[in-house]
């Protein structure tokens, strides 16, 4: 295994992540949660642009997963779409990136399986992180050879829309760990409380990927504020 990939064995991988739009939304404020996620213990930070991974690169010495999120018009894959957004974040310096690895058809029209074999012909080291939303996503994607495999996207999709995690006494992640051979499962998508950190690292998931519990205020805001109206 990459000594990379190695180094995040059982650790806290924050997501200091905030789009346009989001009240948070700065490479430089993005660059101090990634400082403060150090302070706190995290082991790996996970973020979205070139100008985001190029300032938490300035604050942090921690491995970067690096995505770049890009809609193109209405089509539903959008975490590091197309061979464009690989290209810049190619030049970031993150150590691994990671992409949509669902079964759709991506917005230039390649499979999957093409996209792969685009990337790597170009970028033959590169460390590649699959953003599944299901099983039988993250089976196909270990075989293509991706080096970690997460359920990113699993309550994203059309048809997985809502659900989490934690569902099912852990159903998904638990099957996922159990059906991938080669390469290392990352939990990550709603992992909402420490319990459910904790949860998911007992069943065996190389590392964690915490996000919004941690870096959107607005989200954890909303959790108190509901939880007075109860
Ligand atoms: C679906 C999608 O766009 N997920 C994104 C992927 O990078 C991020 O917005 C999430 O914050 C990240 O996956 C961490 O998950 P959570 O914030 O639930 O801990």
């Amino acid at each position: 295994m990459q000594p990379v990939v190695d180094q995040l064995y059982k650790g806290l991988i924050v997501s200091c992540q905030a789009l346009e739009g989001e009240p948070l939304h700065s490479s430089y404020i993005m660059g101090r949660m990634a400082l403060a996620a150090k302070e706190g213990g995290a082991i790996g930070i996970r973020a979205n642009s070139v100008s985001d991974i190029v300032e938490i690169k300035k604050q942090v010495d921690l491995p970067v997963i690096g995505i770049f999120k890009q809609v193109y018009g209405d089509h539903p894959v959008f975490i590091t779409p197309t061979i464009k957004e690989i290209d810049a974040l190619m030049t970031t310096g993150a150590e691994i990136i990671a992409t949509d690895a669902t079964e759709r058809i991506r917005p230039d029209g390649s499979t999957l399986e093409s996209f792969y074999k685009e990337i790597k012909s170009k970028y033959p080291h590169v460390i590649l992180m699959a953003d599944v939303s299901s099983v039988e996503e993250a089976i196909y994607a270990d075989n293509l050879g991706f080096d970690i495999v997460a359920p990113t996207l699993y309550g994203y999709t059309e048809e997985t829309s809502g659900l989490k995690i934690d569902d099912n006494d852990y159903a998904v992640i638990k099957q996922i760990v159990h059906e991938v051979k080669k390469a290392k499962v990352i939990a990550e998508g709603n992992v909402s409380t420490p319990e459910i950190a904790r949860s998911v690292l007992n069943i065996n998931v190389h590392a964690v990927v915490v996000g919004g519990a941690i870096t959107r205020p607005q989200i954890i805001t909303k959790r108190f504020a509901d939880a007075l109206q109860k």
